[in-house]
C-alpha cells in the first residue's frame, strides 16, 4: 500500500485531540474518521474514490526566436518562461493561430511552449483504443473516434495552410497501432499509454510547424526524447529527479546554438527501466510545464497555465456558474485543490513549482486580459477564511467498527495492514474486486459497513485558521464550522462524516451524493456570496 503519510501527526497524535467523529487525512491513504465509543476508540471510516496575428519580417527577432533568414537572438539569452496550453486552448486550428497570436503579445519573452492534445482526443484516443479491441482488424478504419481524430488533424492543418506531411506519419503509424491492438485483442496499461501519446506529439507538430510558417522560428520536442525521466507506472508516471538537469541542458543547449522556440508535448515521459513511453496521469501538462519552468532554474522564470477558465475559481464552474476567481494562492492550497480533485490543475504539478519557487499562474485562453490566479510560496492569509470548494463524487466509504477492544494503535495497526498486504491505495480502488477483498479481510477482525455513491466536499481554507480548527472545534464555537453547519441544517443535510486534513489547509465533508451539489450551492453562498461571515466576525473568532 502506498504508505506515503504526509504528516508526523500519524493517527497516535490526531486521534486523542480530536473529538468523535472528527477524522483526519493522510495523504495517500485516503480519509478516515475516528469512532469513539464510551471506553475511547473504537473504530474508523475511510472513503474511497471509486489576436491578433502578427506577421514577422524577415531580419526582427520574435520572442528572442530569430524570425527565419534573419541574424539570429544574441547568444547567452535565457528562455524566460514556460507557456502551457491546455487542451481547450489547442483544440482547432483558430484557436491555433489564437495562441500563437497571445504568445505574440509576450514580446519581451523567450518562451518554452508545451501543449496538450487537441480537444478531447486523449479521450477519443482512449476510447478508438477500447474499441479496436473487440473490433476485429478489418473494422479498425471504421471506428467513430479514430474517425475524428484524423479529420480534426486534416482539417486543423488544412486551415492553418500546412502540409499534411507534417503529421501524415503519425497518422499512418497511429492506424497500424489500433490494428495491432485489434490483432492481439488486448490493450495493456503499456501500449495505452503509448497510443495516447499520439495525441500530444501531433498537436506539437502542427503548431511547431505553424509557427514556423508564420515566420516565428520553432522547434518541436517529444518530451520522452528530450530527457523526462519517470518510473514505469504506465498511465500515472513520476518524474525522476534526473530529468531536471538534462531537459534543462537539451533546451539551453539547442536555445543557444539555434535559437527556436521550443513546443514541447505535456504529458509525456519515458520510463526509466522500459524505455517505453509512459503518460504522468491525467492533465498531466500542467506538471511538464512546472517541471521545464524547475529544470531551467531562473529566478524570473514564471509558468502560465493557460486553460479554459479565468483561473482557479471558488468552485468547479460546471457545478456552480455563481463561482468566482480566485486572485491568489499558495502552493499549498492549490495541490489540496487539485488533490481533492478541482481538475483545474494536475495534482502534482504543483510540487516543482514550490521546490523551485517558480510562480504560477493560471489565465483564460479565452480571455487573457482577465489577470487570472498567481500562485506563490506565501501570500497574506490575514482575511482569508475560505478560498475554494472541491468536490469528490461516487466515493465509497468504508465504516469500520472494533469488535474486541484492541485498543487504538493495535486495531489501526492492523487494518492498514489489510490494505498493505493487498497492495491497495484507500484512496484509490480500481475494480470492485478489490474492494471486496478489502471487505472479507476486515470483517475478520470488525464490524464492516460499505456506503456508496456518496461524495467529498473539501473546504480549502487559511492554514493557520484551520490549525485553530482542531483546538477550538470541541467547543464548537468556530466559526467555519457555525457557519457550514448553519448551511447544512438549512438545507436539512446529514453530514456522515468530517474531516481535518493531516495539512491543516482542509476540511472534508462526507455527504450523499445526490445531495452535494445543493450543498455547495449553498455553502458558496455563504461564504463567498452572501458576506454573512464578515471579517469583523472572523477577527473576534480568531481573538477569542
Ligand atoms: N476550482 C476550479 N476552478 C477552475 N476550474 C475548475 C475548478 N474545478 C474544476 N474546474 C474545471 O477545470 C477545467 C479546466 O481544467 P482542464 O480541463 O484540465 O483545462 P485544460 O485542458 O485547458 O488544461 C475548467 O473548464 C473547469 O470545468
Ligand atoms: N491530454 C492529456 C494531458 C493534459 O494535460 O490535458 P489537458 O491540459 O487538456 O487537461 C489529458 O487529456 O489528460
Amino acid at each position: 500500500m502506498a504508505t506515503s503519510v504526509r504528516s508526523a501527526a500519524a493517527p497516535r497524535r490526531l486521534f486523542p485531540s480530536i473529538p468523535p467523529a472528527i477524522a483526519g487525512n493522510v495523504r495517500g491513504l485516503g480519509h478516515f474518521g475516528a469512532r469513539t465509543g464510551p471506553r475511547g476508540f473504537r473504530g474508523l471510516s475511510m472513503v474511497f474514490a471509486d489576436s491578433t496575428r502578427r506577421r514577422a519580417k524577415e531580419g526582427d527577432s520574435v520572442l528572442g526566436a530569430p524570425v527565419l533568414g534573419g541574424p539570429g537572438a544574441e547568444l547567452g539569452d535565457q528562455l524566460s518562461v514556460v507557456m502551457k496550453f491546455g487542451g481547450s486552448s489547442v483544440s482547432s486550428a483558430a484557436r491555433m493561430e489564437e495562441v500563437a497570436g497571445l504568445i505574440l503579445t509576450f514580446p519581451e519573452e523567450r518562451p518554452v511552449i508545451v501543449l496538450s492534445a487537441m480537444g478531447k482526443t486523449t479521450n477519443n484516443l482512449l476510447l478508438a483504443g477500447e474499441k479496436a479491441v473487440g473490433c476485429g482488424v478489418i473494422h479498425v478504419s471504421e471506428i467513430e473516434e479514430w474517425n475524428i481524430i484524423k479529420d480534426l488533424h486534416i482539417r486543423t492543418m488544412d486551415e492553418l495552410g500546412l502540409p499534411r506531411s507534417v503529421i501524415h506519419c503519425m497518422l499512418d503509424e497511429l492506424e497500424q497501432l489500433l490494428k495491432g491492438i485489434a490483432m492481439m485483442k488486448e490493450l495493456t496499461l503499456r501500449t495505452r499509454d503509448y497510443l495516447v501519446s499520439f495525441g500530444e506529439c501531433m498537436s506539437t507538430r502542427i503548431f511547431a510547424a505553424y509557427l514556423n510558417k508564420i515566420g516565428i522560428k520553432a522547434r518541436q520536442y517529444d518530451a520522452f526524447d528530450i530527457g523526462f525521466i519517470t518510473t514505469d507506472d504506465f498511465g500515472n508516471a513520476d518524474i525522476l529527479e534526473a530529468t531536471y538537469p538534462v531537459v534543462a541542458k537539451k533546451l539551453h543547449g539547442d536555445w543557444v546554438q539555434d535559437p527556436a522556440i521550443p513546443v514541447v508535448t505535456g504529458f509525456l515521459g519515458k520510463g526509466w527501466k522500459s524505455g517505453a513511453v509512459t503518460t504522468l496521469g491525467r492533465g498531466g501538462s500542467d506538471l511538464t510545464a512546472t517541471t521545464i519552468g524547475k529544470a531551467l532554474g531562473l529566478r524570473e522564470i514564471q509558468v502560465y497555465v493557460w486553460k479554459d477558465v479565468d483561473g482557479v475559481l471558488t468552485c468547479d464552474p460546471n457545478i456552480y456558474p455563481h463561482a468566482k476567481t480566485v486572485p491568489h494562492l499558495t502552493f499549498e492550497e492549490a495541490t489540496e485543490l487539485a488533490y481533492f480533485g478541482a481538475q483545474v490543475l494536475h495534482p502534482q504539478s504543483m510540487r516543482p513549482a514550490r521546490e523551485g519557487e517558480i510562480p504560477v499562474r493560471v489565465k483564460n485562453s479565452y480571455n487573457p486580459k482577465a489577470p487570472g490566479t498567481l500562485i506563490t510560496k506565501q501570500r497574506e492569509m490575514d482575511k482569508v477564511v475560505l478560498t475554494s470548494i472541491v468536490l469528490k463524487s461516487n466515493v465509497t466509504m468504508l465504516d469500520i467498527v472494533s469488535t474486541r477492544m484492541l485498543g487504538q494503535f493495535g486495531f489501526l495497526a492492523r487494518v492498514f495492514a489489510i490494505f498493505e498486504d493487498l497492495g491497495i491505495s484507500v484512496d484509490c480502488v480500481a475494480t470492485s474486486e478489490e474492494l471486496d477483498n478489502v471487505v472479507e479481510e476486515l470483517e475478520k477482525i470488525a464490524i464492516v459497513h460499505l456506503l456508496q455513491q456518496r461524495a467529498i466536499i473539501s473546504l480549502i481554507g487559511n492554514v493557520r485558521r484551520s490549525s485553530l480548527i482542531l483546538e477550538k472545534v470541541r467547543n464548537t464555537n468556530h466559526l467555519i464550522n457555525l457557519q457550514t453547519f448553519h448551511v447544512l441544517r438549512k438545507s436539512g443535510v446529514n453530514v456522515q462524516m468530517i474531516s481535518q486534513g493531516a495539512s491543516k489547509v482542509n476540511m472534508s465533508l462526507i455527504v450523499h451524493d445526490t445531495e452535494a451539489k445543493a450543498i455547495i450551492e449553498s455553502l458558496h453562498q455563504a461564504f463567498f456570496e452572501d458576506d454573512v461571515l464578515t471579517q469583523v466576525e472572523a477577527e473576534n473568532w480568531l481573538v477569542g
